[in-house]
């Protein structure tokens, strides 16, 4: 993972810190380097406007100081509050090269949260966390220095129950996990990364980067570009809605198997055939299989889903096929596999393969290397994990595809990226959240899955 896409804990950025100490950087010289790097950022959203900067006592708090002393030499009006004095040798003498003398309290237009940073080990006390909330109503615009305080950067949990939503996060040096976590990632408002030099971390998470999706041979046909096989169920309408997205989502053939009279919603263009298993056993043309969507969760859907993987087929297993799933199921298969569950389905898969990992990031990693697959955590902050490699986030997607039937597109467009087969699993699932996040941007407020799937064709443009 490159330095700027990578995403570190907090004993990680330590090392990275202490890498560059070792080879010949000074500590004063990384904070010179993260406070004029946010200063720049500061200055111009201040736009020559008063700043106050809270200062903590650790060197998240030495930044403060280096920021408010850039932001003088600049002629920027800035007050520094400091409810604790410094602790540390390099934030003692960041406050003496800024000079000035702190305020208790103040008002202005922006407030700059240097109170606490990757530091932070347990919730603020109530004076501190009193002083924040009051500063925060008595300005109009708020940026947190590498971390809001209150947070903790490894997990993302709001150490206390109330915090100041911010407009602006200024990373130091690398993304933390929290930054891309929630609930923290609710409150950091844009985000934006100061270089301070640090180098990539073996084995550090990383932020997905943005794909460029395949474009059709010019000699290809629909089954060059990957036949789709979606397994319908009990709930057919889930499985239709999958295909659809599916359709826009890459792959040249999208067929439904489905023994329901009457489908709901089946436009002209998709091919609706009945019984699978003949198919699935020995039609070679099949690229990969979609199954869970409307699946059920009787004895007959576990016993399709237990063949189904036994086709040993490229498979994307969603919903209902994620609650039925047993480590049994796939014994003997080498094709890659592909899970998209949500919160309440990654619990499950956790169940079935006897893993109480209570951390959600730890907890996708292991789950991963325990189906030998590829693992889409989705949600607010999607994961996607796969054995043997650092896991990557999603960046985040529009709030409005918390609504019902975007899992099954979701589904669709990583089955549909599977078929194509340009890419290993673990790309195609990130193109496919890709593609989801970039139709939920271009549809708009309020849109239905159906909205969702109008806009596909649109963003697969925005790939090419
Ligand atoms: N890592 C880098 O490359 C660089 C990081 N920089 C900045 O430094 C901070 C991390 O600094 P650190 O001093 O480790 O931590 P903090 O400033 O976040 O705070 C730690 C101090 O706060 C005390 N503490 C912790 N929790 C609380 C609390 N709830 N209430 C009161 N005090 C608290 C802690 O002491 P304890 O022993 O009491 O736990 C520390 O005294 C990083 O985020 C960057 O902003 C540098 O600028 C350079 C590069
Ligand atoms: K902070």
């Amino acid at each position: 993972m490159d330095a700027p896409n990578q995403i570190l804990t907090a004993a990680q950025m330590r090392a990275g810190e202490e890498r560059l100490i070792a080879d010949g950087t000074s500590v004063t010289e990384l904070m010179e380097r993260a406070g004029r790097g946010a200063a720049d950022w500061v200055f111009r959203v201040a736009a020559g406007r008063k700043v106050t900067v809270l200062c903590g006592p650790g060197n998240n708090g030495g930044d403060g100081y280096v920021i408010a002393r850039v932001l003088a030499e600049r002629g920027v009006p800035v007050e520094v509050v400091a409810p604790r004095a410094p602790t540390t040798d390099v934030a003692k003498e960041a406050r003496k090269r800024w000079g000035g003398e702190p305020v208790v309290t103040a008002r202005g237009a922006v407030l700059v949260d240097c109170l606490f940073g990757t530091g932070l080990s347990r919730p603020l006390s109530g004076d501190l966390h009193r002083l924040l909330i009051e500063l925060s109503y008595a300005h109009n615009h708020w940026i947190a220095v590498d971390l809001p305080s209150g947070i903790d950067a490894d997990s993302g949990e709001l150490l206390n129950d109330v915090l100041p939503v911010y407009s602006l996060t200024l990373a130091l040096g690398a993304w933390k996990l929290a930054h891309w976590m929630m609930p923290a990632q609710a409150i950091m408002g844009d985000l934006r990364l100061v270089d301070i030099g640090v180098e990539p971390e073996e084995g550090a998470a990383g932020l997905s980067e943005r794909p460029t999706l395949f474009v059709p041979e010019r000699d290809a046909h629909k089954y060059a570009r990957g036949l789709l096989a979606v397994i319908g169920g009990a709930m057919p309408g889930a499985g239709v809605l999958a295909s659809r997205a599916a359709m826009h989502g890459g792959a040249g053939y999208v067929k439904l198997y489905s023994d329901h009279d009457g489908l709901p919603g089946v436009p002209p263009d998709l091919v609706v055939a009945g019984d699978p298993m003949p198919a699935l056993a020995t039609d070679p043309r099949i690229a990969a299989v979609l199954i869970g969507p409307g699946l059920g969760r009787s004895e007959e859907a576990r016993s399709v889903l237990s063949w189904v993987l036994a086709c040993d087929l490229p498979t994307v297993c969603d919903a209902d096929a994620l609650v039925l799933l047993e480590p049994e199921m796939l014994e003997d298969r080498s094709a890659p596999l592909v899970l998209t569950p949500h919160a309440g389905e990654l619990d499950a898969i956790g169940n079935a393969f006897a893993s109480s990992e209570p951390d959600r990031l730890e907890q996708v990693t292991e789950l991963a290397e325990a189906i030998e697959g590829v693992l889409v955590a989705k949600g607010p902050d999607t994961i996607v994990a796969a054995p043997g490699r650092p896991p990557v986030f999603m960046p985040p997607a529009p709030s409005w595809l918390s609504t019902a039937g975007t899992g099954d597109v979701l589904a669709g467009l990583i089955a549909s990226q599977l078929a194509v087969g340009e890419t290993s699993a673990f790309q195609a699932a990130q193109n496919g959240c890709w593609l989801h996040r970039e139709a939920a941007l271009r549809a708009g407020p309020a849109f239905s899955a159906s909205g969702l799937v109008a806009q596909l064709p649109a963003a697969y443009g925005a790939f090419l």
